[in-house]
This record gives structure tokens, sequence and C-alpha cells, in this order.
């Protein structure tokens, strides 16, 4: 197993009060599989991502257990593997970058940082046929600019030449095509799969198009997984009415939006968290619906890979 992650918890402590975004996290990544991640912003994609990356701010906590290789992902361990055998694609590449030094320089200091004996012109050299392979059309232009000169859609693709600096087992992209047009995500996405066919694949997306290019998908709400499966299934079958609420609140399957709020993350109910806002629970029993309002629902498997946390799908 690449990637093994048991009951991670993360929360973060704000003032006086502590705000949960992973809860009881748990999923396996082998190699070179692709696994999309979907679900409403703040359910705790990105914080999933950075406590495998090992990037965590100051102020999180985390408890669970999490290996590579089958070995406990160490400080030490992450030291070895990140920029190299681990990369991380983050959110917002325009803000990830240093704006005050050149798309190439960044690049090549991640380069020089995985290959330590490139001499100046070989990391300068090596940095272009990056920017190339990552599908920017001028290199040189992009090696001489500024994050600010770049558009979005260039910006991922520096962020991408920066993951290939290394030879990653696991790519973990946060949102790799947000704000992009359609063509752009399209080729992005593409690119993506083309350069890491031979790495395990982490794709944190809001893009239900783009979650349908994986293999597994998971669905998380308030920092848990809800529904795991393979993506086509989910996608065309889902099971938690979260899912379907998700999938149809999406503009090409009728933009119904998902009543209420995302779950206040710092008082989480004590029965099911998606509770308040599901549209199957109108329609149960009172001692059924009273059952999601009391009791947490575990992730229960139906089927060899699928798996759901609802106490009715
Ligand atoms: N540094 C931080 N301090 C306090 N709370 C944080 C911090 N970073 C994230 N959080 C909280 O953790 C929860 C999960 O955030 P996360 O960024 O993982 O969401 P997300 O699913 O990636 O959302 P989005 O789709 O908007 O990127 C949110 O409630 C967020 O407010
Ligand atoms: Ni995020």
């Amino acid at each position: 197993m690449l990637l093994s992650i048991e009951h991670l918890r993360v929360a973060f402590t704000v003032g006086s009060s502590v705000r949960q975004a992973v809860n009881e996290v748990s999923l396996a990544l082998e190699e070179k599989t692709k696994t999309a991640i979907i679900g409403e912003t703040g359910c705790g994609k990105s914080v999933l991502a950075m406590a495998v990356a090992g990037i965590l701010p100051d102020n999180a906590h985390s408890r669970g257990s999490i290996t590579w290789e089958n070995k406990p992902l160490s400080e030490q361990l992450l030291k070895t593997i990140r920029g190299n055998k681990l990369s991380l694609i983050p959110q917002n590449p325009l803000g990830s970058l240093n704006p005050v030094l050149t798309a190439g320089f960044q690049v090549s200091e991640a380069l020089a940082r995985v290959r330590p004996a490139l001499n100046k012109l070989a990391l300068y050299q090596n940095t272009l046929e990056l920017f190339h392979a990552a599908g920017l059309d001028q290199p040189q232009t992009v090696y001489h600019s500024y994050p600010y000169q770049l558009s979005g859609g260039m910006a991922q693709r520096v962020l991408l030449a920066a993951a290939m600096a290394g030879t990653p087992k696991l790519v973990l992209a946060d949102e790799p095509t947000k704000g992009l047009d359609l063509d752009t995500r399209n080729q992005n996405v593409l690119l993506l799969h083309q350069v890491f066919e031979n790495s395990a694949l982490l794709l944190i997306t809001h893009d239900i198009e783009v979650a349908a290019t994986c293999q597994s998908l998971l669905v998380m709400y308030a920092g848990e997984i809800v529904e795991t499966g393979q993506a086509e299934a989910v996608l065309t079958k889902p099971l938690h009415p979260y899912t379907c609420q998700l999938l149809a609140a999406h503009p090409s399957q009728g933009l119904i939006p998902i009543p209420g709020l995302p779950a206040n993350m710092t008082k989480l109910a004590a029965g099911c968290r998606f509770a308040d806002r599901c549209a199957l629970l109108g329609k149960l029993n009172a001692s059924q619906s009273q059952l999601c309002l009391t009791k947490h629902p575990a992730l229960n498997k139906c089927g060899v890979t699928a798996a759901v946390r609802c106490w009715h799908a």
C-alpha cells in the first residue's frame, strides 16, 4: 500500500474554540491509482491534503495514523519524500507562488532540492524542459515572469512543473482547475493525468466532470467521508442523500441548491451531520428520522469498494 490513513482527525484552535476540520478519515491509496475528493467548501478537503503533506499550520492538532509504504509517515520521512516522492499542487496557484520571485527561479529551486548535483546551467535547462512538459508554450518567457504576469491556467502549469521536478509516487492536487475556462480546464486535467500516469493522484475538486476522470471518488461532508466508491458508480448512482443533492446542485444537473449552510464545525450535531439539510429526512417516519437526528452513522460498506454513511441509504 502506498498511503494509508487511519482515523485521522484534525482540529484547529481558534481563540477559545475548537474547530473540527477532519473527522475519523480512513483511506488507502494503492500505487498509480487516481482518486478524487469532492464536497462543499469547508468540508476538510485541503486540510486532509495538508495533513498528508505534513504542512498543517501551528494551530492544528492531529490524531490518527498515516503510513507511507507501510512505514509511519514521520517528520523525518516527510523531509525525504516531500517535493520528491510526494508532491503537493496547492490550492490557489497565484497565492502559493512567491510574488517577488520569478516562476523559473521558484521551479529551479524545487528542482535543485531533488537534484542537488545539477549546476546552474543544467538547472535552467531542466526547468525549461519541465515548463515545456507542463504544456507551457513559451518556457523562456514563463521562466522570467513574475506570478502577477501569469494567467491562472499558466500559474497552474507552473505548479505542475514544480510537482514534476521530483518523481512523485503520490501527487496531491488541490483544485487544479479552479477558475479556469472550460478548454483550459480540460487541457490541464488531461495533462495532469498524462504527466502523472505512473503516480497515484489524489485530486481535490468541486467539478464533477473533473472528478469523473478518476477511478475512485470520496465524498466529504463536515470533515467526514460520507460516501466512497468507483467514481462512475457514485456519480451515476449516488447513495448518500448528500451526494445526490450535491450532484443535483451542479450546473449540468439542474442547479438545485442544497438548502441551509454547511455544518458548523465548532458545534457539530450529535446525529448525522447532514440531517438538517437532508432531503430524505422529510420522507422518513418519525422513528427513522429520530435515528438520524440522535445517532451518528458509521461509514458502512456496501459492495466491494463502496461505502456510505447514512442510516437509510
Ligand atoms: N488555519 C486554519 N485555522 C482555523 N481553521 C481552519 C484553518 N484552515 C482551515 N480551517 C478550517 O478547517 C475546515 C476545513 O477547511 P478546508 O480548507 O480543508 O476546506 P475545503 O474542503 O478545502 O474547502 P474549499 O473547497 O473552500 O477549499 C474549515 O472549517 C476551515 O475554516
Ligand atoms: Ni480547499
